[in-house]
This record gives C-alpha cells, structure tokens and sequence, in this order.
C-alpha cells in the first residue's frame, strides 16, 4: 500500500496487474469521492491476516453502546482502526474503534466494535467498506446490530428487533455503497435484495429467545436507515410508520446491501434504545445519544447471549455440512 493517504485516502494509483484493473482504478479516482478499488481492501485484508491467525467465518458489527458483544471472544487479538492502514475511524461516542479477532462458541470470528455512519462524513461505500475485508479474509455471516428508534406501537425501550426486512431511504434519494464501477470479484452489477435477511437464522434466533424466555421483548420487523446526525421529526416519523417501518437508526442497511452483493448470509437485530416521538405533546423523551448509549450497555449482555446462541446454532450447522 504505497503512495496512500491515512484512512482510505485513496488518491494515488499504485500500478496494477492489467488493464481493465487499471481503467477501473482511473474511473475511482476521477469519482468526486474517492472509494476503495479491490485491491485497496485486499492490501487491508492481507495486513489484517498476515498479523491473525484466525481465519474468520462469522463477521459482527456492535452498534452503539454494544461493543461488549465482542467481549465473549475468546484468544483475541485486536486492532485498533487507526493503526490499521488506510481504515477509517471511529468517531462516534459509544463506538470503540477497534477490531477484534477470535473465536466464539468454536467459530472464527472477527468482530467490529464501531462501525462507520455516513454523518461522520463517510461515503457509504466507505461505511461498508470493511464488510468486504471480512469478505476477503472468507467471512461467510454478516451478523449486524444496532441501536434504533421504535415506531412500532408495541415495542418498549430495551426490546430487540430482529430485522426482517428494511427500506432503503438513502437508495431512494440515489444513494448506494454500490455506487461506481461494479467489481464483479465481490458481486453482480444488479444484486437481488428479496431475501437481504436469512430466514432460517431469524427463526433459529426466535427459537433461542424462546430458550431465553425473552420473547416477549423480541420482535421481527421492518429496519430503516436515515442519513442522521439529525433525529427525525414527528412528521418524519409518522411517514416512515405509514411505509411499514418499525424501527429507524442511521447505519446497517448498506452494510447489509454490501454484504448480499458479496453472497454473504446476514442475521441482523436492533436494540431499541428510544421510542419515536409520533405526537408534539408526547410524553416520550426528545431522543438523546447519550440514553441510546446508556440504554444500549444495559442490555448488551442479552443482546450478547442472544448472538451467541444464534452462533452455536450455525457452529452446529457447519459440523455437520
Ligand atoms: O446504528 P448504530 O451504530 O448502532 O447507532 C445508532 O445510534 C446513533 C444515534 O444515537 C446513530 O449512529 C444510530 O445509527
Ligand atoms: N433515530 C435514528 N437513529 C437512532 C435512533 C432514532 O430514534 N435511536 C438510535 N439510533
């Protein structure tokens, strides 16, 4: 990685093998925001693995204020993001930074605590950018959290949503982490999105809560992702409730989108943190980073055995493929 930039600066060419690489990597950076070319996240990859050991098949992003979901990883080496090259930084209170590599329940895994939002000033293909590292080091489950806002009349704050589906708000204003050049090394031009969130984990994990005696505080339901830092107004969030969306948070959906267009299974939930004020008068608190945080470390602990379980269930499956 010569002639780089700190943190995916990526505005330098360095010379590559063919071609038709070449004119991809000139069509990146004549892009008015510079994304990573494959071989940039190859070089992270192969520095990543060239320092681990574990050869990750499950990959996990922590949202706000559950980062210790990773804290279960058993021989772990971490990696701060800001000594890795050419990796973006964390700059959100609540997300720690760092990269952790291990195993859990038997599996290889690597875990991200601190994830990348498109408000820090990211593009999205940057946001999501690590997902294709974790492709390349052979990830084969993307397992997704967050904290989110609910608009679903039944949930209550510390409830988990285990994502069914979501609606692609940044997509609709044009905005895709698949935007540019399509490298068909990670994915078609044209990925399908019927079947983004695995059926057969969602209801694994609806079998675990039951397990848990948690489930009534587990729901299934709709995921959207608005651009942030701003919450939403009362208007906004009864459109978003009239379009089906039962919970509404700032990242995941093209961390997802970029994990289906490399074939990755994903298994994604949200910890509601705060419930959307759907009047003027309501007797909801405004919606504060600070009670998301908070309220996301006073359950991280469910929210972590639940993921566990899930990852049993899968170390099961692949036993006996
Ligand atoms: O989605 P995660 O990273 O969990 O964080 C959520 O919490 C923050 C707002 O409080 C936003 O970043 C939103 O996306
Ligand atoms: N809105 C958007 N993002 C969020 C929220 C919310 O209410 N809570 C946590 N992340």
């Amino acid at each position: 990685m010569t002639g780089k930039k700190a943190n995916g600066s990526c505005n330098v060419a360095k010379n590559t093998s063919n071609d038709s690489d070449n004119e991809n990597r000139n069509v990146y950076y004549a892009m008015e925001k510079p994304t990573y070319a494959y071989d940039d996240i190859k070089a992270i990859a192969d520095y990543l693995m060239e320092r681990t050991p574990v050869r990750p098949k499950i990959g996990i992003i922590c949202g706000s204020g559950l980062n210790s979901l990773a804290d279960s990883i058993t021989n772990t080496q971490s990696f701060d993001y800001e000594n890795i090259p050419n990796f973006p930084v964390s700059t959100v209170e609540g997300h720690v930074g760092r990269m952790i590599f291990g195993y859990l329940e038997n599996m290889p895994v690597m875990a991200m605590q601190g994830r990348f939002h498109y408000y820090e000033g990211y593009p999205l293909a940057k946001c999501s950018m690590p997902v294709r590292v974790m492709k390349l080091m052979g990830v084969q489950y993307l397992m997704a959290t967050n904290a989110a806002g609910g608009l679903n009349p039944k949930y209550k704050v510390g409830d988990i949503m285990i994502m069914r589906d979501h609606i692609n708000m940044m997509g609709f204003a044009g905005n895709s982490p698949l935007q540019g050049p399509n490298d068909p090394r990670f994915g078609p031009r044209f990925p399908p999105m019927t079947n983004a969130y695995n059926a057969h984990l969602i209801s694994v994990a609806h079998k675990m809560a039951k397990e848990m005696g948690i489930s009534h505080e587990v729901h299934e339901g709709v995921y959207t992702c608005l651009g942030g830092p701003n919450y939403e107004t009362v208007a906004e969030l009864k459109m978003l409730r009239i379009l089906g969306v039962d919970a509404v948070g700032m990242s995941t959906v093209h961390e997802v989108i970029t994990a289906r267009h490399c074939d990755m299974t994903v298994f994604a939930f949200s910890l509601i943190t705060n419930i959307g004020a759907l009047e003027y008068d309501s007797s909801e608190d405004e919606a504060n980073h600070e009670e998301v945080v908070m309220v996301g470390k006073s359950r991280q602990s469910i929210c972590g055995q639940l993921m566990c379980r899930v990852i049993k269930e899968i170390a099961k499956e692949c036993q006996t493929k």
